[in-house]
């Protein structure tokens, strides 16, 4: 049987390293704390290495600073010469335990994207001091490619011919955005989508990483570093955003009208970091100016009640164990195939759709709860129901609009009567004015005609979960049902 105890020596004091069925024990006592001890809980064990060489067994973890977030440990001490064949093997166990028993693949190949000028310009630098020393005290074999200009991470993914078991960004969702149009534009486009993609959030909008790691999360790069790491792979729908004859990959959002405006409108306000969307908002709301579109949609789903208790239900499957929505990275890597799903629901598709014929303040549609951490838009969003949540509002009054963003950061917006919500199969979207500003992921596109449909689980994210992390409950008394699309006379069936 592997030893569960071993005791190293730091400097003058004796310290035993306990395995636990869920955590390692570090104990360091000492003449006036004799059971002194703390525990790091499995899940934030990044490696266990001896040096016979030297006889030094070196143990690196995570570990939560008060008020400061997650930080690398490392805890490295001097083995017995005649325990050294037992310290070798508890090292071994650990791993086991903390790996191979976890279902996760020891010392990941990442190819590492940093983008020098996402939001505050610091990620450069954040990557060489935080993140690379976890990755490299996890034993990843590290790629790094620092993007010199726009377009630089879609040009090297587009063309990759080395297998990586992740594919990590720094910087905020355009360039999650970019990678992933990159592996869709690959010659095998199938397999390269079966990469998973895990995002480091050092850009001004990071809402990919707060659907990943949660609120409490999703702004600290040591976790977002652990989920390089140690996440799980998970399937996620992506969208084919189609333009004339030009088909875009979107992953996360499209936005037009106020939504747009608040995002695209001040992208002169970058310093700010993520305030400059609050300050947006506050803009809009003065000017207060109708989005002049049409919009149709493919409706799957439009009361409200249902598709909460839908994704309550869902995620409460996948937390017991009985979900299937994480993958081992072995599984996803076979995946192979020709080339992208067709477009389904083209022009010739007439049949089964609505328009929404009331004046418009916004259109914002995607997948993933939050869209910044002010505000989670699509809170009973699913990574793969293979549909889009669609969202609009009616530009009725300013009081409307205050009321609607009251709540907004933990997604109560959803239930306002005046924001129309409903999961589509597809959804289209033609301007009636010339200018405007159309968002997708953040990412500016000419405001012209476009349509947008699913495709299942087409793309792979890491995460630590196998679900979304934010947290959003169907609401206990329905009083005041909302108005169902279809049978209030606001939509037109074509
Ligand atoms: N070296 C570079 N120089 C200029 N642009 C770059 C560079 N590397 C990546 N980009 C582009 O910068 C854009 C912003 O990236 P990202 O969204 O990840 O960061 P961000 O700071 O959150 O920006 P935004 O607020 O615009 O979303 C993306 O379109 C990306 O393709």
């Amino acid at each position: 049987m592997s030893p569960s105890t071993i005791s190293i020596r730091v400097g003058i004091l004796h310290v035993n390293l306990s395995l636990k069925e869920s955590s390692l024990s570090i104990q360091r006592p000492t003449k006036s704390k004799p059971t002194a001890h703390h525990d790091i809980a499995h899940k934030y064990i990044l490696r266990a290495t001896l040096d016979d060489k030297i006889n030094t067994l070196k143990v690196a973890y995570l570990t939560k600073k008060k008020n400061r977030g997650y930080i690398l440990a490392t805890l490295e001490g001097i083995v017995g010469k005649s325990e050294v064949a037992k310290a070798s093997e508890w090292a071994e166990n650990l791993m086991k335990v903390v790996y191979d028993d976890a279902g996760l693949k020891r010392s990941r190949r990442l190819l590492v994207f940093v983008n020098p000028f996402g939001g505050t310009s610091k990620g450069a630098s954040l990557f060489a001091k935080k993140i690379d020393p976890v990755f490299k005290n996890a034993g990843c074999s590290v790629e790094v490619i620092h993007t010199t200009h726009q377009g630089h991470a879609l040009e090297v993914v587009k063309s990759l011919t080395a297998e990586y078991d992740a594919i990590i960004t720094v910087s905020g969702d355009g360039l999650v955005h970019e990678v992933l149009n990159g592996l869709a534009q690959h010659a095998d486009p199938l397999k390269a989508l079966a990469t998973p993609v895990a995002p480091i959030p050092t850009g001004s909008g990071n809402g990919t990483s707060l659907n990943l790691l949660g609120m409490e999360d999703g702004f600290d790069i040591i976790v977002a570093a652990l989920n390089a790491v140690k996440g799980k792979p998970m399937k996620v729908d992506l969208f084919s955003v189609t333009q004339g004859s030009k088909r875009s990959i979107s992953f996360m959002s499209q936005s037009l009208g106020l939504m747009a405006d608040l995002d695209l409108g001040t992208e002169h306000l970058r310093w700010m970091g993520d305030t400059r969307f609050m300050y947006g908002l506050l803009r809009g709301l003065v000017k207060f100016k109708p989005c002049p579109v049409q919009l149709s949609f493919k409706a799957a789903e439009t009361d409200k009640d249902k598709m909460a208790e839908f994704v309550h239900a869902r995620k409460k499957e996948i937390t017991e164990g009985n979900g299937v929505a994480t993958s081992s990275i072995d599984s996803v890597s076979g995946t192979v195939g020709p080339s992208l799903p067709p477009i389904e629901h083209g022009p010739d598709d007439q049949e089964g759709w609505t328009t929404f014929d009331e004046p418009i303040l916004y259109v914002y549609a995607g997948k993933g709860p939050y869209v910044g951490r002010d505000f989670m838009a699509f809170p009973v969003s699913l990574p793969d129901d293979g549909l889009i949540d669609l969202m609009a509002m009616s530009a009725d009054s300013r009081g409307d609009l205050i009321s609607a963003m009251d709540g907004a950061p933990q997604g109560n917006s959803f239930w306002h009567p005046k924001v129309h919500y409903v999961k589509a199969h597809a959804y289209r979207i033609k301007p009636l004015k010339k200018k405007g500003y159309l968002s997708i992921d953040g990412e500016p596109f000419p405001f012209e005609e476009y349509q947008v449909e699913v495709h299942k689980g087409l793309g792979t994210l890491l995460s630590p979960y196998g679900h979304y992390a934010a947290l959003f409950e169907p609401r206990k008394h329905k009083t005041t049902k909302h108005k169902k699309h279809s049978k209030e006379g606001n939509h037109k069936n074509q």
